[in-house]
């Protein structure tokens, strides 16, 4: 009796000891101190938690439904804190022990919801926010958990089916912050590829203009350019920021760090394992496996093995397969890491596009792409020479092997191909350029595919013939109308921006708008371009845009 007189004095002292830390605690989260206030909740977890288990013996039942409440509370409270410093899993695991004590805990479920929402577990962040709706302290805010439900529905919907709609942002002229996505993954998987290491394949058909996939950047750097280019040190300040970015996101989520670790570093590619793409569905915990199979708890991955990933595997918003949507500076690029997208490689007749909006990434397929497939896309300007082709592909550190860099290394040891070349080069007339070009295939009987190759080398000059009108009074007659030209480069490099203007700009000069079958066929180049991300109407803006932008 004694004793349990001296432990319950014992008990009302630390109980004086822990009503202090809480509200120091509680004080702390309201001034947003984040860090020091989960110190203070975890102080005062672990007091409340050894006095749960040590009271059990002689306190009331209200004792203890007290000391339960407030260490629910505290759990719910440290989740908050750890959501606002973006530690998802570890806040995470705070609702969940939460919603042990209470298994309808409004607060924990609202933070819940929304942790869930940023880890893209979109259905069952529903099911929260649904479960806090019937809730009476929901009458107040139901308008707030409304609005998330939906949120949460519609980007259910979108994760499963990817039918996603940008129309309405589109025809409001990008107005407002860039939508909300979800995280989708289409008919693919990873597997070896004959290009390089693994690469990302079709298991269906996918329609050009159908969606690949749809995936937020792990960590992202934007930079407003200063001139045409950004200075050197900006370049550097950039990169240094994006490291960073992406470091501390690493630190924060073990399953991003060890999702990381399965992307090529470019060092003998052949050998890396294929990752099972399930592994990269929002929600799917990883077995932990390592590149070489050892089993590990979370790979650490040291700073020079993420530099060299960085290196492998950032993209850059403003390159030749991409399209920003809803960019409100022209003046500004940015740098990013997507994962799946990781697995793409490139080729110099590739069959999909990218379309950034916002943080999100939007690979479509640019041309029909059959089942079994390797899906790619550009990492170089495909409407560039051999030449210029293999200049750029050092900076990638990639040897392109390609059918059509096989085929054009061999053309271009022709005399006539080098003179044609070198002649561009020191401004020979693009006109006769174009002729000769096509004259010389004819006698080779280069055909098909490789004849469109080479017209998607020499593309600017034959861009420059067709769009200026004193070229054309004088070869107009002599060259292939520009029409076949371009839908034969479309067949093997798939929609380009760039091929889409010139057709435009054609459709004009024939009238205004060209009719309806012009239009048909405009809106679907349009959408080998930019996806199936609009309706028609707001495709006409895009058409629009297109003609009044760019090259
Ligand atoms: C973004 S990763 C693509 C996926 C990579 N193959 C893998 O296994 O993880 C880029 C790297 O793939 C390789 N690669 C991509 N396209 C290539 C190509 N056309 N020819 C040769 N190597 C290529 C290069 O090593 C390049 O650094």
């Amino acid at each position: 009796m004694i004793v349990d007189e001296k432990k319950a004095t014992i008990a009302m002292a630390e109980e004086g000891y822990m009503q202090q830390l809480r509200s120091k605690a509680t004080e702390l989260l309201l001034r947003e101190e984040w860090k020091e206030s989960i110190e203070a909740y975890s102080n005062f977890i672990t007091l409340c938690e050894n006095q749960i288990v040590h009271s059990q013996d002689y306190a009331d039942s209200d004792q203890l439904q007290r000391l339960r409440k407030s260490l629910c509370l505290a759990l719910s409270n440290r989740a908050e804190a750890r959501s606002r410093l973006k530690e998802f899993h570890s806040a995470l695991e705070d609702c969940d022990l939460a919603l042990v004590i209470d298994e309808t805990h409004f607060k924990t479920l609202i933070c819940k919801g929304k942790i869930l929402l940023n880890l893209n577990m979109y259905y069952a962040a529903l099911e929260c926010f649904r479960v806090a709706l019937r809730d009476p302290q929901a009458n107040g805010n139901s308008e707030n958990l409304n609005g998330y439900v939906e949120k949460c529905k519609k980007l259910d919907f979108l994760s499963r089916t990817g039918s996603l709609d940008l129309s309405d942002w589109v025809s409001n002229g990008f107005r407002g912050k860039s939508p909300e996505l979800a995280e989708f993954i289409g008919s693919v998987e990873i597997m070896k590829s004959e290009i390089s290491g693994r690469g990302l394949f079709a298991t269906k058909n996918i329609d050009a203009g159908g969606l690949v996939l749809i995936t937020k950047a792990i960590a992202m750097e934007r930079s407003v350019l200063g001139g045409k280019d950004l200075s050197e040190e900006a370049q550097l300040v950039m990169w240094k920021n994006f490291i960073d970015k992406v470091t501390d996101f690493v630190r924060k989520c073990h399953r991003t760090s060890n999702l990381i670790c399965q992307l090529s570093t470019g060092e003998d590619e052949d050998s890396l394992e294929v990752p099972d793409i399930a592994l990269f569905k929002p929600g799917t915990e990883l077995k932990n496996k390592s590149k070489n199979n050892q089993p590990s708890e979370t790979e650490e991955i040291d700073k020079g093995e993420l530099l060299a990933i960085l290196d492998v595997n950032s993209l850059t918003e403003d390159s030749v397969s991409a399209n920003v949507l809803g960019k409100k500076n022209n003046e500004y690029y940015g740098v990013g890491l997507w994962l799946l997208p990781s697995f793409i490689n490139h080729s110099c007749y590739p069959n999909a596009r990218r379309l950034h909006v916002g943080d999100y990434l939007i690979v479509h397929a640019s041309k029909d792409i059959k089942a079994g497939e390797e899906i790619t896309f550009a990492y170089l300007d495909p409407l560039s020479t051999l030449h210029k082709r293999k200049e750029m592909s050092m900076t990638w550190g990639i040897q392109c092997r390609c059918k059509r860099c096989k085929f054009e290394s061999e053309i271009m040891c022709k005399q006539e191909m080098r003179e044609i070349e070198i002649g561009l080069e020191r401004g020979m007339d693009v006109g006769s350029a174009v002729y000769k070009l096509e004259e010389e295939m004819k006698r080779w009987k280069v055909r098909g595919k490789e004849k469109a190759y080479l017209r998607a080398s020499f593309w600017s000059a034959y861009s420059e013939v067709y769009r200026t009108e004193r070229f054309m009074k004088r070869w107009g007659r002599r060259i292939p109308a520009m029409e076949a030209v371009v839908y034969s480069v479309i067949d093997v490099i798939g929609g380009d921006e760039r091929l889409l203007k010139i057709q435009l700009e054609e459709m004009k000069k024939n009238g205004g708008g060209g009719g309806l079958v012009e239009m048909e066929k405009a809106l679907k180049l349009a959408r080998e371009v930019y996806g199936k991300v609009v309706k028609k109407q707001a495709m006409r803006t895009l058409l629009e845009l297109c003609v009044a932008t760019g090259e």
